[in-house]
């Protein structure tokens, strides 16, 4: 391998040229928009942790607040009272074994709990709440699958110079209790910075706040800290590094699971009422490296994997009855070999190889291929797709997304340099057996589009109607790599 990589836009440049050849051989692959193997490859991996900046609305940030018995005016979201509050605050102790102690060598902090938090305004506390699910849900829970968020004040923490708080985990308040989230408001504070770690990776506060005032997300005023939240779930362990300037003041909440989200199981639909822009829907920038490890997810996905493939074409129909939502024209239902999904990061063409996937990535690949239950059972492959959207020559997109697989390989090459009317090109026959038989037939592949991978947009048409010459027909297309599932033959 060359050390001079390719820079990623020439790579997306050269894919976008070798798919206008491939485009004319290789037959498409439908794509499924709502699976019950879509909702479990959701919740497989998050990222432990999120950081959102609360630069608005204004009712939010001048929500005003009071403490202690007396209710005293402790002021704003945005604008605390600083003395106000340390005037009503206590020390905080913490949990060590069973025991609750004080001790300001691991822990030095005030705070006030949520029986002494008042808010005169419970319409705006409730929106205030309803801002925080929403960000909670969308960062730390899969919205898709219908989970209900609570979130529940806990307490108000308050951090002078010196106060800090050493490495430890939330104790959880019951077993529904899922994630903290902290929303840091506007005081003026230097230096205790919260430190999140979980399964190897490490976050810091300061780098995030920096990071969003690059972005002039924030507007700097001194050293007062912008309105913030950040959720993690309470596996993460976290600390808060001592203040040396002014006071830290943070409203925690703790996110609460509503445990039954009444969900029914989906059955795979290629979606009846399809309207375009579901594979931009699809799509994110950048997906978060760090990842959050849900065994039960992972085993589901497998489960769910191994059950639509070991499926006769009989069964399938049965269990494809059960819904209104499958287009039943479909041939893809009636021989399935290959269930396949976006990765959902973002690799370069030549990258998209085990040894370099990244994240949830790495993670489904080695639970198929080396976990004892499906080593044995199940294929794994990985390839470069293309996932494209298209209207017809009246300009409607009613055909749904599909699929462009591509193929490695002398036999693949050769095809993709040929042109339309050339001769088929000589080849091998055993090699071109062989890659034949590592070929995926997109017949008969069952793709499942998931949320939230990295997909690069790398051509997109608006519709131009006939005008005397040929109609320009709209499209939207996108690149990434994939996984494709097959079961081993001798396990069938
Ligand atoms: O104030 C913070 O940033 C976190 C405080 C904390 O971890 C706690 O009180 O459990
Ligand atoms: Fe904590």
């Amino acid at each position: 391998m060359s050390d001079s990589q390719p820079h990623d836009i020439q790579t997306y440049l050269s894919v976008r040229s070798q798919l206008k050849s491939l485009s004319t051989y290789r037959a498409t692959g439908k794509i499924v928009l709502h699976s019950s193997l879509i909702d479990a490859l959701a919740r497989t991996s998050y990222s432990p942790w999120f950081f959102y900046s609360v630069d608005k609305p204004k009712e939010i940030l001048d929500l005003g607040f009071q403490v202690g018995q007396n209710k005293a005016e402790a002021g704003t979201i945005s604008s605390p009272n600083t003395s106000v509050i340390l005037e009503n605050a206590k020390p905080s102790s913490f949990g060590r074994g069973s025991e609750t102690v004080y001790d300001p060598e691991y822990r030095k902090g005030l705070e006030i709990p949520a029986e002494e938090i008042t808010f005169p305004n419970q319409k705006s506390f409730e929106d205030l709440k309803d801002l925080l699910t929403t960000e909670v849900s969308r960062k730390l829970f899969d919205k898709q699958t219908g989970i209900k968020l609570r979130l529940e004040l806990y307490k108000l923490a308050v951090y002078e110079e010196g106060g800090h708080f050493d490495w430890h985990m939330d104790t959880t308040h019951g077993d529904d209790h899922h994630a903290t989230a902290l929303l840091f408001l506007g005081s003026d504070w230097e230096g205790g910075d919260l430190k999140l770690k979980h399964g190897g990776y490490e976050f810091a506060q300061r780098e995030w706040i920096q990071k969003e005032e690059e972005e002039e997300f924030v507007t700097e005023d001194g050293n007062v800290m912008p309105v913030h939240l950040i959720g993690f779930y309470t596996d993460v362990e976290h600390k808060v590094e001592p203040v040396t300037k002014g006071t830290r003041i943070v409203l925690q909440f703790d996110v609460r699971v509503d445990s039954d989200p009444g969900s029914k199981g989906k059955s795979d639909s290629y979606e009846s009422t399809y309207t375009w822009g579901a594979l931009d829907n699809a799509r994110v920038i950048t997906a978060s490296l760090a990842v959050h490890r849900n065994q039960k997810a992972l085993d589901d996905v497998a489960q769910i994997i191994e059950q639509r493939l070991s499926e006769s074409p009989e069964q399938r129909q049965i269990s494809d009855d059960d819904s209104d939502d499958v287009n039943s024209d479909d041939a893809n239902s009636d021989d399935v070999e290959y269930i396949g999904f976006p990765l959902r990061h973002l690799y370069r063409l030549a990258s998209i190889r085990p040894e370099y996937l990244k994240g949830v990535d790495a993670m489904l690949y080695e639970h198929f291929t080396t976990s004892q239950e499906f080593k044995d059972k199940f294929n794994v492959k990985l390839r470069p797709i293309v996932l494209v959207e298209e209207t017809d020559y009246e300009g409607n997109w009613n055909t749904g997304p599909f699929f462009w697989i591509f193929e490695s390989g002398n036999l693949a090459r050769k095809n993709l340099k040929r042109k339309r009317g050339d001769e088929e090109p000589p080849v091998n026959e055993s090699d071109a057996a062989a890659e034949r038989s590592d070929y995926i037939d997109d017949e008969k592949t069952q793709f499942h589009l998931i949320q939230g991978c990295s997909l690069q947009v790398i051509e997109s048409e608006h519709y131009i109607e006939y005008t005397g010459n040929e109609a320009q027909l709209g499209n939207g297309k996108y690149f990434g790599g994939a996984m494709f599932v097959s079961m081993k033959k001798s396990s069938i």
